[in-house]
C-alpha cells in the first residue's frame, strides 16, 4: 500500500501542538426569516483543531452544531467569517481533506462492505490493486473482515457505522468530521462503540472534530471540548481533557471524570 499505515501515527502531547489542522475563524451564519429579519444561529465562531487531536463540540439541542458541522464540511455556506484546513481556506463539498460521517446510515445499499469502504477510492489515481489492499487494511481496522461481502441490510446499526467510519478513513482526510455518530444506536451499543473509537484513535491519531449532545460521550473520547451557548451559538467555553489518553470505559465512573462532566454539565445549564 502507498499511503501511510496506522503504525506511523504517533501521539502528539498538547504541550508540543503545531499549527491548528482546522481554524474556523470569525464564524457567523443567520437565515432569513419572516420580511427582513434574520435568525442569528451562530454568532463570531473562532475554534482551532490540532492534529491528532480528539475534539468535542457540545451544547443543547437547536444551538447550532449541526449547522456548524455542515459549514466546515461545506455543505452550507456560512454568512460570514471562514474554514480554513492547513491553513488554507476551503469551499465545497466534503472530499479528501474533510471526511463526514453522519448519524443516520448512509451507506449505499446496492454495494457491499468493501464496495461502501472502496467507493471514494475509484475517484483517486489509484490501481485496483491498492484500492483491493486498501479497503482489506480498513475492513481489518474496524473489525468487518468476515463481512466483507455482505451488505449493509444484513448488519447492525454499530457494524454500520463502523463501515461509514471505514469508508471516511479510507480516503485519509485530514480532517474526520462526525455529527452524532452514534445517536441512532441504543445506550449499549453506543458504549461499545464509544471504546470502539477511542480504540480506533489511538491507533490511527486521525483528527476529530465530532459534535454530540451527550457530554459523557464527549468527555469519554476527547482531549478538548468545546461547549456551545444558545440563540444565538457562541463559544462559550474550551474545556482540555485532562484524563489519562488510553481509558476504559469505567473511568466514567472516576471522581475526576464526574467532576469535568459536573463543570460542563453547569455550563450547559446556564444557558
Ligand atoms: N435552513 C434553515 N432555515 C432556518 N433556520 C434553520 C435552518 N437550519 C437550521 N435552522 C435553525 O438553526 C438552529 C440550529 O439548528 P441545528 O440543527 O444546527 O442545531 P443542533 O445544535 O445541531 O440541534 P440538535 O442537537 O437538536 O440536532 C435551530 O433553531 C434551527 O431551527
Amino acid at each position: 500500500m502507498n499511503s501511510r499505515t496506522l503504525q506511523e501515527f504517533t501521539p502528539v502531547k498538547l504541550a508540543d501542538r503545531q499549527a491548528p489542522k482546522l481554524s474556523v475563524e470569525n464564524l457567523s451564519k443567520s437565515y432569513p426569516v419572516r420580511g427582513d429579519r434574520h435568525l442569528t444561529v451562530l454568532e463570531n465562531i473562532n475554534l482551532e483543531i490540532f492534529p491528532r487531536e480528539f475534539t468535542c463540540l457540545v451544547g443543547a439541542s437547536g444551538c447550532g452544531k449541526s449547522t456548524l458541522l455542515n459549514i466546515i464540511a461545506g455543505l452550507t455556506p456560512p454568512s460570514t467569517g471562514k474554514v480554513l484546513v492547513d491553513g488554507r481556506s476551503v469551499t465545497g463539498k466534503p472530499g479528501s481533506d474533510r471526511g463526514m460521517v453522519f448519524q443516520g446510515y448512509t451507506l449505499y445499499p446496492w454495494l457491499t462492505v468493501a464496495q461502501n469502504i472502496a467507493f471514494g477510492l475509484q475517484f483517486q489515481h489509484m490501481s485496483k490493486s491498492e484500492q483491493r489492499d486498501k479497503v482489506s487494511y480498513f475492513l481489518n481496522v474496524v473489525g468487518l473482515e468476515k463481512f466483507a461481502n455482505s451488505y449493509p441490510k444484513q448488519l447492525s446499526g454499530g457494524m454500520k457505522q463502523r463501515v461509514a467510519i471505514a469508508r471516511a478513513l479510507a480516503n485519509e482526510p485530514a480532517v474526520l468530521l462526525m455529527d452524532e455518530p452514534f445517536g441512532a444506536l441504543d445506550a449499549q451499543t453506543k458504549e461499545q462503540m464509544q471504546e470502539f473509537l477511542l480504540e480506533l484513535w489511538s491507533k490511527t491519531h486521525v483528527t476529530v472534530l465530532m459534535i454530540t449532545h451527550d457530554v459523557e460521550e464527549a468527555i469519554y473520547l476527547s482531549q478538548r471540548i468545546y461547549v456551545l451557548s444558545c440563540r444565538p451559538g457562541r463559544v462559550k467555553s474550551e474545556i482540555t481533557i485532562d484524563l489519562p489518553e488510553h481509558r476504559e470505559l469505567d473511568i466514567k465512573l472516576a471522581p475526576e471524570f464526574v467532576a469535568i462532566k459536573r463543570q460542563v454539565l453547569q455550563l450547559m445549564r446556564q444557558e
